[in-house]
């Protein structure tokens, strides 16, 4: 279950009349996630009934939410599918609810597609271009807290747990990605807001009509190469071997370069971010099996999964980015 902040109806009646959503009728806790706590909430403006989407966020603070909370409204301001948080009378896109930040957002239609096909892949990579694009005049900044820097000061963390195999294979990856980060090449790659956690989870799909992205609260500011890269090794791949599928590879990636064009310094550089996405969800898979969090700590995901991703995107030349 993912509700760790109870919250009934009758919490919630008062606390809507800062929005202009009319009144609350139904409120549903939602169960899957481990983030935060989310709940389906219905409103009623005169006959209209509106479904939203409330979080109130468990783990971030006032201070970090107006970064994703603004970005999203950015996106969806330039036509990208996400979901719209919904400002109160004042302004304010987060406020406390039960003393933690809270935040109603649009609901997307649909269901998340955990079974992709090439057609849904090749949405996938049409609308991570598209959303690219429209972020270049997005005015803050924040780097990707999941970054290169998490991965230097996390590793010693859990390198102790580790035997003799990892730790030799997570020492020798983080060195070979700052080499990689600190290279003239990597300063040519074009960075901006990036998602940073586009698995299958986090995208909405009706049918094969993608309906949009969210869980916008891993994003920050990064090379796009690395955002196309952690979506390539999730959408892409036989989930039993990590091995990339080649009809979802070129579906996506082709339905990206149609938009936004790859240049040729992401195809030199395209393999080092490949083992970028795998080392970034290896370690954060590790930290969190190894550190979990004090309070409802749900299954850790598998870190064996980024690991056996990691060791074949090392062993294997990475497909080409565009013909
Ligand atoms: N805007 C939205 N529209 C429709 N459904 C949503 C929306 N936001 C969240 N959901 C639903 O709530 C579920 C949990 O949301 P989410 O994945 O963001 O949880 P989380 O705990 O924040 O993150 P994590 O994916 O890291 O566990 C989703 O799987 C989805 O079903
Ligand atoms: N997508 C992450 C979970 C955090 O959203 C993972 O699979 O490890």
């Amino acid at each position: 279950m993912a509700v760790f902040t109870s919250v009934s109806l009758d919490d919630v009646r008062p606390w809507i009349a800062q929005f202009p959503l009319g009144e609350a009728v139904a409120l549903k806790g939602i169960a899957s996630g481990i983030e935060n706590s989310n709940f389906f909430l219905t409103t009623q403006s005169g006959d209209v009934r509106t479904e939203h989407v409330l979080t109130i966020f468990e783990n971030l603070g006032f201070e970090q939410l107006p970064f994703y909370l603004q970005l999203m409204r950015h996106l969806a301001g330039h036509g990208v599918l996400v979901p719209e948080p919904v400002p109160n009378h004042d302004g304010q896109l987060c406020v406390p609810l039960h003393g933690k930040p809270a935040a109603i957002v649009s609901k997307l239609e649909g269901s998340s597609q955990m079974d992709p096909q090439p057609v849904h892949c090749a949405a996938v990579g049409d609308m991570l271009a598209r959303m690219h694009l429209a972020g270049r005049d997005f005015p803050l900044h924040q780097p990707n807290l999941r970054g290169i820097a998490w991965w230097h000061e996390t590793a010693p963390a859990v390198l102790p747990h580790l035997p003799e195999a990892q730790v030799q294979l997570l020492r020798s990856e983080i060195h070979f990605q700052e080499a990689f980060h600190g290279s003239d090449l990597y300063k040519r790659l074009q960075q901006g807001p990036v998602h940073a956690d586009l698995f299958r989870n986090n995208v909405m799909f009706d049918g094969e009509r993608l309906t949009g992205f969210f869980d916008f609260y891993f994003a920050g500011c990064d090379t796009w190469l690395f955002d196309v890269a952690v979506t390539v090794n999730d959408w892409c791949i036989d989930l039993d071997t990590g091995v990339l599928d080649t009809a979802r590879v070129r579906a996506m990636l082709d339905a990206y370069h149609a938009v936004r064009p790859f240049t040729a310094h992401e195809q030199a550089g395209w393999q080092c971010a490949l083992r970028a996405g795998a080392l970034r969800f290896w370690l954060s898979r590790l930290y969190d099996l190894y550190q979990p969090r004090a309070a409802e700590m749900l299954t850790p995901h598998d870190p064996t999964h980024f690991e056996r991703i990691l060791r074949e995107r090392i062993a294997t030349p990475a497909p080409r980015l565009f013909a």
